[in-house]
């Protein structure tokens, strides 16, 4: 029996969309099965989208209560949490009819079913109304997302809590609030409902929250938290937790001293794990290891015709990576079904990057220090502070600083490290940079417009160019070596 499809996708968000697009636009014969009742994924509908529309609610909260700084008198300032709520439905309900256009004129078949495998050439569709029926496609990509992890204690589940799915149907703040986590989810959250007037108190397993930045860029938010009034209990572990009457408890061991936290609610956010479940991921014969499935960098699994990608993958759980990760997976599958062969593109993360729309926001690109220091790679590190800085002082932005990574020989950039204003923006200079390969005396001979926060730039970048021309250099071998005896 002849395969119905060349390049069959399960999962309609950011990477199920990318690499069904990616396969149809190479003229393979393209379905995607998305199972949910609404279309959009999850950075549409409860992820990247609604929290910066929350995020940017509170920070214009912020910026008004402290006016006061710019010679500015303000009327006592209330926040409408429901017009909050409404206006990011509203914008997600629109980001969302805008997806399902895509998905519907995308030059792919859009099949609304939950998929599961039968073994690694079929897949059982379940359709809402009861309606069954079987797909059977020469290529498979995975891109079934992710899903909340379960809470780390059983009784959370019966006293209940919210997480980033539930926040967003909730139509009144409370008084009080513990978040458990410590990732972009809880810091994210923390600081709007914290801006927000509600008493937070943040609870992170680790020594420091965001655990995949370097430790002197996630201070900075520390501190920024601390001076909001967040408290923070780090290096926490959880004992219990129970309900009196409308309180919430938490029990929580610190440094061996034993807390007991009281609030009106409580915000789980202790991280995602690839949604394997309901998909059968056994009958297809895919190799998992921890709760990821194993790809290379083609984002092939262990069966060569089965492709995964996004938060399915587990390799780094944010959007462009999803796309780019979808973008391979899609042609990938595509040449295989087409019998068109090599070369097959693959992954390249040199350019992977991570931000946290905080203020002051935290952004990563490349190499981290931690990283590096773990590798034994040798780097020069050069940092600036925003305090030291024109346009961030006339913005009354002086929190933090920008660090950059490179090289030692040439002092081409091999990774940054922002935490400070607009660092959401400023990271992609450097994206683009680092892409070229570029040294830090590029980028410091750049010229930059003043006073602008790029500016920061330059001065860390100089730093480093100053210390390769001062150092000895060491030459590459000589491709002709001499030979050793005239
Ligand atoms: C609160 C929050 C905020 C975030 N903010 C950001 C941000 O600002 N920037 C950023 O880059 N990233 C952010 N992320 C991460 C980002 O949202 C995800 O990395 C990205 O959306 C993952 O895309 P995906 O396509 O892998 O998965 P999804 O978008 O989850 O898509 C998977 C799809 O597969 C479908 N599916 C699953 N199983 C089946 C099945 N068996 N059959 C059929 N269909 C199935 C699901 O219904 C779903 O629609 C955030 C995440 C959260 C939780
Ligand atoms: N701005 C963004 O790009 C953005 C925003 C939100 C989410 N995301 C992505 O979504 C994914 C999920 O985010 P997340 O923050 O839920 O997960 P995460 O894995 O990034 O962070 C979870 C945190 O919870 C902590 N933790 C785990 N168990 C705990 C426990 N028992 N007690 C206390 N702390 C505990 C971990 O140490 C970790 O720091 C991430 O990969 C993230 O990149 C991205």
């Amino acid at each position: 029996m002849e395969p119905l499809f060349d390049v069959a996708v399960i999962g309609g968000g950011s990477a199920g969309f990318a690499a069904a697009r990616t396969a149809a636009a190479m003229g393979a014969r393209t379905a995607l099965v998305e199972g949910a009742e609404r279309l959009g994924g999850l950075c549409i509908l409860a992820g990247c989208m609604p929290t910066k529309a929350l995020l940017e609610a509170s920070r214009r909260w912020h910026t008004i209560r402290e006016a006061d700084q710019f010679g500015l008198q303000t009327q006592p300032v209330r926040a409408d949490f429901p017009a909050i709520m409404a206006r990011t439905h509203r914008l997600v309900s629109e980001f969302a009819a805008d997806r399902q256009k895509e998905l519907t004129q995308g030059g792919f078949q859009l099949i609304r079913a939950h998929a599961s495998f039968l073994d690694p050439h079929q897949v059982a569709l379940a359709y809402p109304d009861g309606q069954k029926s079987i797909l059977r496609a020469k290529t498979f990509v995975i891109a079934a997302g992710s899903r909340i992890s379960h809470p780390p204690l059983p009784e959370l589940a019966e006293i209940g809590f919210w997480d980033s799915n539930t926040v967003l149907r909730q139509t009144e703040l409370p008084q009080s609030l513990i978040v458990l986590g410590g990732g972009p989810v809880a810091v994210e959250y923390a600081q709007f409902f914290g801006r927000l007037g509600v008493g937070v108190r943040l609870v992170q397993r680790g020594p420091r929250i965001l655990k995949r930045f370097d430790s002197d860029l996630a201070l900075v938010l520390e501190e920024a938290f601390r001076d909001e009034g967040i408290e923070l209990f780090t290096n926490a572990s959880l004992v219990s937790a129970g309900r009196s009457g409308k309180e919430k408890r938490l029990r929580l061991v610190q440094h061996g001293a034993v807390h007991e936290l009281v609030a009106e609610e409580i915000f789980l956010a202790t991280g995602r794990t690839p949604a394997r479940e309901g998909l059968h991921l056994p009958a297809a014969g895919i190799e998992c290891r921890e709760k990821a499935p194993v790809v290379d960098l083609q984002m092939r699994t262990s069966v060569p015709h089965l492709f995964a990608a996004g938060d399915f993958a587990g390799i780094e759980e944010v959007v462009h990576i999803a796309v780019l990760q979808g973008e391979v997976a899609g042609e990938n599958a595509a040449r295989l079904a087409l019998g068109r062969g090599a070369p097959f593109r693959q992954m390249d993360y040199r350019l992977t990057m991570e931000i946290v729309f905080t203020e002051p926001e935290v952004a990563r690109l490349g190499l981290t220090e931690a990283a590096a220091h773990q590798s034994g790679r040798p780097v020069l590190v050069a940092r600036y502070p925003f305090a030291d800085h024109g346009k961030a002082l006339l913005k009354g932005a002086t929190r933090g600083f920008v660090k950059l990574l490179a090289e030692p020989q040439r002092g081409e950039l091999l990774g940054a490290g922002i935490a400070g204003p607009e660092a959401s923006e400023l990271i992609h200079e450097l994206v683009a940079l680092l892409s070229v390969h570029a040294t830090a005396e590029d980028l410091y001979r750049l010229p930059h417009y003043h006073p602008t926060l790029s500016e920061i730039l330059t001065y860390p970048a100089e730093e480093i160019a100053r210390r390769v021309a001062a150092s000895p250099q060491i030459l590459p071998p000589s491709p002709h070596p001499r030979p050793s005896t005239p």
